[in-house]
């Protein structure tokens, strides 16, 4: 599956629902065991989080755009299906999320290319199921470290913490993930399967038993003047770099 909604490929809520569909229809097509994510836009996997569905919106609004974010992470993070990212650009907050939802993770060997989840540095706070599909993937204190500071860690370094598995050479990226995900669906899917939902279960449980309580904190959250005001600033930031 590519993404492709330029320029950066942020999360918006057509983008979320689409890619809850696409991934239902493969999910339901017994022909297929597998997805490889990747991205179609040059240098950029995904920017995350479409900050303008967070911005002077209803309350109405981010709950149905909460509910798609969690909606993404359910059904990836249980996916019966091999989930690779082939991870072919930056990759911040949500796009991180979105990574650190797959079984698998192959980075480019881009150093200009960075991930991490970097909510703190927008002045928001990554949600506990965000934070514990990290720590399931790089341990407590690498977690810890990396959330308070909301770091973005280049290529190298994130392969050195544990984020992603591998680096390739981008132009091998494609059969890089391939091969894993041959690798993957040479086991038995039955064993895989109830493997991945023993690791995964409680975090999963998690938000399921929490699922309304957890749009209303975001909506709570993301409604605070403090708040609009500084993903408004950090817009403008984002703006400002570029001129
Ligand atoms: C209780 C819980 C409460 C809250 C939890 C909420 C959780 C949120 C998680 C998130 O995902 S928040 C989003 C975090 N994302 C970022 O910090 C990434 C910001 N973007 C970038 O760093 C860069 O844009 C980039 C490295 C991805 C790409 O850089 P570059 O190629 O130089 O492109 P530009 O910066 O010029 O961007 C082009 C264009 O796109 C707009 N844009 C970028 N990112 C976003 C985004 N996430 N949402 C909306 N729009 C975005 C950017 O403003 C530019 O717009 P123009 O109109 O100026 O063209």
């Amino acid at each position: 599956m590519k993404f492709k909604s330029p320029p950066v490929n942020s999360l918006s809520l057509d983008f979320l629902t689409e890619f809850c569909i696409s991934l239902e229809k493969l999910e339901n097509d017994r022909a297929c065991r597998g997805v490889i994510l990747t991205s179609a836009v040059p240098k950029i996997f995904s920017s995350g989080l479409d900050i303008t569905e967070m911005c002077g919106k209803s309350t109405e609004h981010y709950a149905e755009f909460w509910r798609a974010v969690q909606e993404m992470w359910l059904r990836l993070y249980s996916s019966n299906m091999v989930t690779v990212a082939a991870v072919n650009g930056s990759s911040p907050a949500g796009g991180c999320l979105i990574a650190l939802t797959c079984d698998y993770r192959i980075m480019a060997e881009n150093p200009k290319f960075s991930i991490g989840l970097n909510e703190a540095q927008l002045g928001i706070v990554a949600p506990f199921w965000f934070k514990d599909t990290f720590v399931n993937v790089v341990g407590h204190r690498v977690a810890e470290r990396s959330l308070q500071l909301g770091s973005l860690h280049s290529a190298p370094e994130a392969h050195r913490i544990g984020l992603v598995d591998e680096l390739v050479p981008e132009e091998k990226l494609k059969d890089r993930a391939t091969a894993v995900m041959q690798q993957w669906l040479a086991l038995p899917d039955h064993a895989r399967q109830l493997t991945k939902t023993m690791m995964r279960k409680a975090v999963l449980d998690r938000l399921v038993a929490h699922r309304e309580e957890d749009v209303q904190n975001f909506i709570s959250f993301i409604s605070k003047e403090s708040i609009q005001k500084s993903l408004r600033m950090y817009m403008e930031m984002l703006k400002k770099k570029k001129s």
